[in-house]
């Protein structure tokens, strides 16, 4: 496989995120894996970039380290010229807190809570939060508000764990296999809420997905293969959600 470098002449200054060399090797001694052997990766402010990459390849890694989440084993990571690699759990725990939303696969959500409740309970703890009114709106739950999970589709549900993770209007959305648990009709809804909110808010956002249809809502497709980058495209222009089949 070879490793695909980025030529120095194409980086550039805005970088959000600049990644180099970027190595995790799980467990000890003879039991080890390798999930990520050297990843190379500068991301931008409002792209918004697909993951894509066989199971095993390395992109759940790549997304819980970008976010926080892990921490790599060697190569250098920096956020906005600040070191994640070498930051303390303190450091992340601020970073996390203040500069990321996370979406997962399961929405997560709090069944005895309202979805405004479930989106409250974060702009009770951020900095400069949208209310949860707002950010349920902007994913197209306005009418939902006071549902509770149990009363939503699993297409609602995901919508009310992405305004939970926008409402603190983080710089960087990161979701991990959104739509994975969805048929497609409500794995389109939620994408459309997350390209609006990559629109409106300019929110970075990097999105993994096993299914390369979804690649074409992306600015930029970055493919994963045994813990490597081996491809990169960039769409001419973006597909509009809604055209998506799978
Ligand atoms: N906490 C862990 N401890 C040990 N090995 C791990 C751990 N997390 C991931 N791995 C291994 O690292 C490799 C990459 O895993 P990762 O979850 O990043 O892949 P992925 O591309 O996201 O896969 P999937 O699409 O199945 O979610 C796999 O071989 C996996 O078994």
């Amino acid at each position: 496989m070879t490793h695909v470098h980025t030529p120095v002449s194409e980086l550039r200054s805005d970088a959000v995120f600049h990644v180099r060399g970027l190595t995790k090797i799980y467990g000890e001694e003879t039991a080890t894996v390798r999930a990520l052997s050297g990843v190379d990766l500068d991301l931008h402010s409002g792209e918004l970039v697909v993951l894509l990459g066989a199971s095993g390849s390395g992109k759940s890694t790549l997304l819980n380290i970008l976010g926080g989440l892990d921490s790599p084993t060697a190569g250098t990571l920096d956020f906005r010229g600040r070191s994640l690699a070498e930051a303390d759990e303190r450091e992340l725990t601020s970073y996390r807190r203040d500069v990321v939303g996370f979406v997962f696969q399961f929405y997560n959500l709090i069944p005895s809570l309202t979805a405004r409740e479930n989106v409250g309970l974060i702009t009770e703890i951020a900095r400069d939060p949208m209310t949860a009114e707002e950010a349920l709106t902007l994913v197209g739950l306005g009418e939902r508000m006071d549902h509770f999970p149990a009363q939503l589709s699993g297409g609602e549900q995901q919508r009310v764990a992405i305004a939970r993770a926008i409402a603190k209007r983080p710089e960087v959305l990161l979701c991990d296999e959104p739509t994975g648990a969805l048929d497609i009709k409500t794995g389109i809804t939620v994408l459309e809420a997350i390209q609006r909110i990559n629109r409106e808010l300019g929110t970075l956002t990097v999105t993994i997905t096993h299914n390369a249809a979804i690649a074409a809502m992306a600015d930029r497709v970055l493919s994963l293969s045994d813990g490597l980058i081996v491809s990169e495209k960039r769409n001419a222009s973006r597909a509009a959600v809604a055209s998506l089949e799978w």
